[in-house]
């Protein structure tokens, strides 16, 4: 198989920095920072970041990483950088071959610092780079809602590697989804689950385990002929999507359930395996450019699964020019045979919106 061992790292890495972020939500201190855009940030996301990074940079040390956070707040307050160098220590895999294919433990603050701000990478069209966003959906991890831990590798320019971590997401594939409290129903098999692709290789989820990984089974969307009966997926935050617009899509394509609310890239796993069907990101301002990291490893599990990725008008998504996707506007998901449908109705709402 193409890119083995850069799969392994990347759920090894991606299934120890969920470890850290759990253990973060249900501590005490979460370490809240509000960014320069007022966005959230927790000692989760620094923690995650810097566990990530060292797990690439051991595996691969020529490879670059675009990753969302940077270590500048933890070095001008030092209360803040032992919060996350404890939470650092800590995060183990229980399985002590697969803890050493990643690194084993970070050896010092120092070096800790210097991981997380090893994802200042600029990003670009040629060669290896990796996307990380250590927590996305960090709203919705403060809420005890979905968040994801991502990780994606773009090979000159294309999502070629995708993970995602869904520590609040059910086991099962086929759990089904109550549309309209976005609850999901108790299969019994417990919470936690890895979702993974290769390009060309298909798709896969599997258990998050803290140790070695659990087998993987293959997922694809779901075969979808009565647009009526489709589920959307869109974000819980209307400053992120503009679920007026959605809504009006969904009205126009003839969907009769009411849209499910999740956090994070949770949204392209559940649709990767069938448990919901399309994915709208209608922009909320012209301005907003969307981050690769908040995207790549998504599109390629879903491509993988059968299923078409691209901007509101129908563009696709290009990862190629840097830290984000300068070039597009909103984001599309759905399976490739109502994907056509899909966006002539987005564009018609578009084309009718005044901003
Ligand atoms: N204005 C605007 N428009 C679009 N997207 C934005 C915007 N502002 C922030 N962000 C990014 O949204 C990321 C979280 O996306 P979600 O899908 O989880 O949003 S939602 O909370 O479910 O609505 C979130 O990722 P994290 O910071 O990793 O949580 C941000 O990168
Ligand atoms: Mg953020
Ligand atoms: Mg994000
Ligand atoms: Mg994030």
């Amino acid at each position: 198989m193409a890119y083995e061992k850069e799969l392994e790292i990347a759920m090894l890495a991606v299934q120890r920095a969920a470890l850290l972020t759990k253990s973060v939500y249900t501590s005490h201190t979460k370490g809240t920072l509000s960014k320069s855009d007022s966005s959230p940030v927790t000692i989760g996301d620094f923690g995650a970041q810097g566990l990530i990074i060292a797990s690439i940079k051991h595996a691969f040390p020529s490879d670059e990483v675009v990753g969302e956070e940077d270590a500048d707040d933890l070095r001008s307050d030092a209360q803040l950088r032992d919060l996350v160098w404890d939470l650092v220590q800590t995060a183990k895999l229980d399985d002590a071959s697969e803890e050493e294919k990643i690194g084993g433990p970070i050896s010092s603050v120092e070096k800790m610092l210097d991981a997380i701000d090893s994802g200042r990478s600029q990003g670009g069209p040629s060669g290896r780079i990796w996307a990380l966003d250590p927590i996305d959906g960090t709203k919705g991890f403060l809420r005890g809602g979905q968040y994801a831990v991502c990780l994606a590798l773009l090979v000159d320019g294309v999502p070629t590697v995708g993970v995602l971590g869904c520590p609040n997401l059910p086991i099962s594939d086929d759990v089904v989804i109550d549309s309209s409290t976005g609850a999901h129903a108790d299969s019994g098999e417990g919470k936690g689950v890895l979702f993974a692709a290769v390009k060309g290789e298909g798709a896969t989820s599997r258990p998050l385990t803290s140790g070695a990984l659990a087998e993987g089974k293959k997922i694809s969307m779901k075969p979808l002929e009565d647009l009526t009966q489709a589920t959307v997926c869109e974000g819980v935050e209307a400053g992120h999507s503009s679920h007026g617009d959605n809504a009006a899509i969904a009205t126009k394509l003839g969907v009769t359930k009411p849209s499910v609310r999740l956090d994070s890239q949770a949204k392209y796993g559940s649709i990767a395996r069938g448990a919901g069907d399309l994915y709208l990101r209608l922009p909320v301002s012209k301005a907003y450019q969307e981050k690769i990291w908040d995207h790549a490893a998504g599109v390629v599990i879903v491509q993988e699964a059968g299923g078409e990725v691209a901007d509101a008008w129908g563009k696709p998504l290009d990862f190629s020019i840097g830290r984000t996707l300068k070039e597009n506007k909103g984001v599309v998901a759905a399976p490739k045979s109502i994907f056509p449908k899909v966006i002539e109705v987005v564009k018609e709402v578009l084309d009718a919106k005044e901003w």
